[in-house]
């Protein structure tokens, strides 16, 4: 790990860098990350496109450069501006922090719910964190696969402000502008964590409606579209088509690669 990469951005808001949607890596994440919409009632409300994060974890390439990606970026800044620690999110934020922490063989704080941490712990609201995990004027990077509403960052950023610790950057796979999660951190306390940069890497804006899939076809049909069909390498057993949806369903059990 930790080749250096060349890294597209733009600026999503004031303190708010979103990888740019042409960006190799962004390319890559939305490439296979399965999404699922409202329609097969999975957001929990929440927004209308369900990122499966298992895409990213199931396929080693795109995780390896996504933690690449972020291990350059902090590899990369002078050494009294690097982050001393991490902090990631139960449950699908350990993933992404706990690489990450690896790689850059920085201490990992575990934000848990409420409830599962023994010794002493400080907790707020939902979560807990064990106390002494993220030491005074440590340099916290947030690490989490999603910013929806934002909640779940605010309780990190008074949890590591009461240990009297630094959140040095929030780090999130994907966010969900439409919630407005980053604004509502950034407005979060009279502006208390206004200047707190925000680093994203996809986000539901860009995620069309033809790329939504349906859950339930997860372990049985998976529908494509016919321009997928015909990028996809493999051999598949169409079951049925809808001429309409110009849409195939096919059996990934006989999902087979074609020899070059
Ligand atoms: O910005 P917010 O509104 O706080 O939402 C974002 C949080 O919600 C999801 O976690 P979830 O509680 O679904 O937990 P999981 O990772 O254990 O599935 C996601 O993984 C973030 O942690
Ligand atoms: N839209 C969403 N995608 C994935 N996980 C979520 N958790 C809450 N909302 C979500």
């Amino acid at each position: 790990m930790g080749a250096s990469q060349s890294v597209s951005m733009i600026r999503a808001g004031p303190e708010h860098l979103r990888l740019d949607k042409e960006d190799p890596t962004s390319k890559a994440i939305m490439a296979i990350l399965p999404f699922y919409s409202t329609e097969y009632g999975c957001s929990d409300g929440k927004g209308d496109k369900y990122f499966e994060m298992s895409g990213i974890m199931e396929c080693p390439k795109t995780y390896r450069t996504v933690i690449d990606l972020l291990l350059s970026r902090y590899k990369g800044l002078p050494e009294d501006q690097r982050p001393t620690a991490i902090a990631g999110f139960e449950a699908r934020g350990f993933v992404f922090a706990s690489t990450l922490a690896a790689a850059l063989e920085l201490p990992l704080a575990m934000i848990r719910r409420a409830g599962k941490l023994p010794g002493i712990t400080y907790r707020q609201g939902e979560h807990e964190i064990r106390f002494g995990a993220v030491p005074p004027d440590a340099r916290v990077v947030l690490v989490d696969d999603l910013i929806a509403s934002g909640a779940s960052m605010i309780t990190a950023l008074e949890m590591v402000r009461k240990m009297k610790a630094t959140v040095k950057e929030i780090v999130s796979v994907a966010d969900i502008p439409e919630l407005g999660g980053v604004k509502n951190i950034h407005a979060h306390d009279a502006g208390a964590f206004k200047d707190v940069p925000v680093f994203t890497l996809v986000n539901a804006s860009n995620v069309e409606d033809s790329l939504c899939g349906n859950p339930k076809a997860a372990s049985g049909l998976k529908t494509l579209t016919i321009e997928q069909v015909k990028t996809k390498k493999w051999k598949m057993k169409v079951i049925s088509g809808d001429e309409n949806k110009n849409t195939v369903n096919v059996d990934p059990e006989k999902e087979t690669l074609l020899e070059k």
